[in-house]
């Protein structure tokens, strides 16, 4: 059931959809998202590959046109009232243009200019990047890390309030990573709304204070990250035993969800580990490693696609966070 959106919300979507035209026939890319981004602060759009995080924003920035569905930024709906808004988002989508042989600060200038931003922004944005003290550089001499924060500094010129950032680390090494999210972590703490799509959960969690799950164009989970991780509703527990086999069998008789992984079992849905070791000790296998796992993104969005073929998506299996800010939906496509 779609509901209205509520609260201030830089984003929001209601029933988006949109199919592309292939040799196939028509491929669906976004089927009826329901997405909600609250104002400030770090929002992680997560979801596989190809699962519709680039089709959402496109639409989102007037560049595609969805087949149906509204969306509104600042609560104006786009594409309609796009002119009205678009000032107040930077996004990156592409990688942009520089010229290589000239500073980043030069760059920035003649970006400024082109878009009537003042002079007085691009020291400003150096900062906030952290390439002012690299600023003369040519930028043909920059890592890639520094060159995606330089792309993030040409959004800033605008100062606005709304930041969209397409996988921002593909490409980069961890030192870079860790600087595009020491850039957006500051973003999100200076009050501006930074939206981050990437395929990777585990990076996004470290700096998100709110996530939206997708799979094959669909939400299949919203919230704040620690509401979503704690809301885990039963531990997973990691099960050493010789003979993998067998203990595999006596789990999976007793109706728990037992996987081997490795040498190891990993067993979710336990609410108690010490049954693990009873339902194994009587059949005479004896446990020799039991580890609680602890919940992160990556094992709630396993959770919600568990038992999922390719091509179709995890129903809601009743796990709900728990709170008002987090929930979960699903569906088949
Ligand atoms: N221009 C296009 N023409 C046809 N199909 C497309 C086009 N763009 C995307 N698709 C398809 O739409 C689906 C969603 O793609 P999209 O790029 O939005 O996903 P994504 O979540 O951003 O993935 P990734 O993390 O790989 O960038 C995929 O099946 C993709 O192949």
């Amino acid at each position: 059931m779609t509901t209205a959106p509520s609260g201030d919300l830089a984003i929001s979507t209601r029933g988006l959809r949109k199919t592309y035209r292939s040799l196939r026939g028509r491929s669906v890319a976004v089927e009826g998202l329901d997405l909600d981004v609250p104002y400030g602060g770090v929002h992680g759009f997560l979801g596989p590959n190809g699962s519709g995080k680039t089709t959402t924003i496109r639409m989102l920035l007037g560049l595609i046109r969805p087949d149906s569905g509204t969306m509104t930024l600042f609560g104006q709906t786009v594409p309609q009232h796009l002119p009205a808004v678009i000032g107040r988002v930077g996004a990156i989508v592409e990688q942009p243009k520089f010229f290589p042989q000239f500073s980043a600060r030069r760059n920035l200038e003649l970006l400024a200019g082109a878009i009537g931003a003042p002079p007085t922004a691009v020291g400003r944005v150096l900062t906030d990047v952290g390439l002012a003290d690299r600023a003369k550089d040519s930028y043909r001499s920059y890592s890639l890390g520094m060159k995606q924060r330089l792309a993030i500094a040409a959004t800033l010129l605008k100062d606005p309030d709304l930041l969209i950032f397409d996988e921002p680390t593909n490409g980069l090494d961890p030192a870079g990573i860790r600087e595009i999210r020491d850039t957006m972590r500051r973003l999100g703490s200076e009050g501006k709304t930074v939206l981050v799509s990437s395929h990777i959960l585990a990076e996004v969690e470290q700096v998100a204070d709110t996530v939206s799950i997708i799979g094959h164009g669909r939400l299949l989970a919203s919230g704040r990250v620690d509401e979503l991780v704690g809301g885990q509703a039963s531990l997973s527990v990691k099960v050493g035993v010789a003979d993998v086999p067998a203990a595999h069998q006596v789990l999976q008789a007793a109706q728990l969800d037992a996987r081997v992984e490795g040498a190891h079992l990993q067993v979710r849905g336990v609410a108690d580990s010490a049954d693990i070791t009873r339902l194994l000790a009587a059949q005479g296998l004896y446990v020799n490693e039991l580890v609680p796992q602890h919940a992160d993104l990556e094992s709630v969005f396993l959770e919600l696609t568990a038992g999922q073929g390719p091509g179709t998506v995890a129903p809601p299996h009743g796990r709900h966070a728990g709170t008002d800010h987090a929930s979960t939906e699903g569906g088949d496509l």
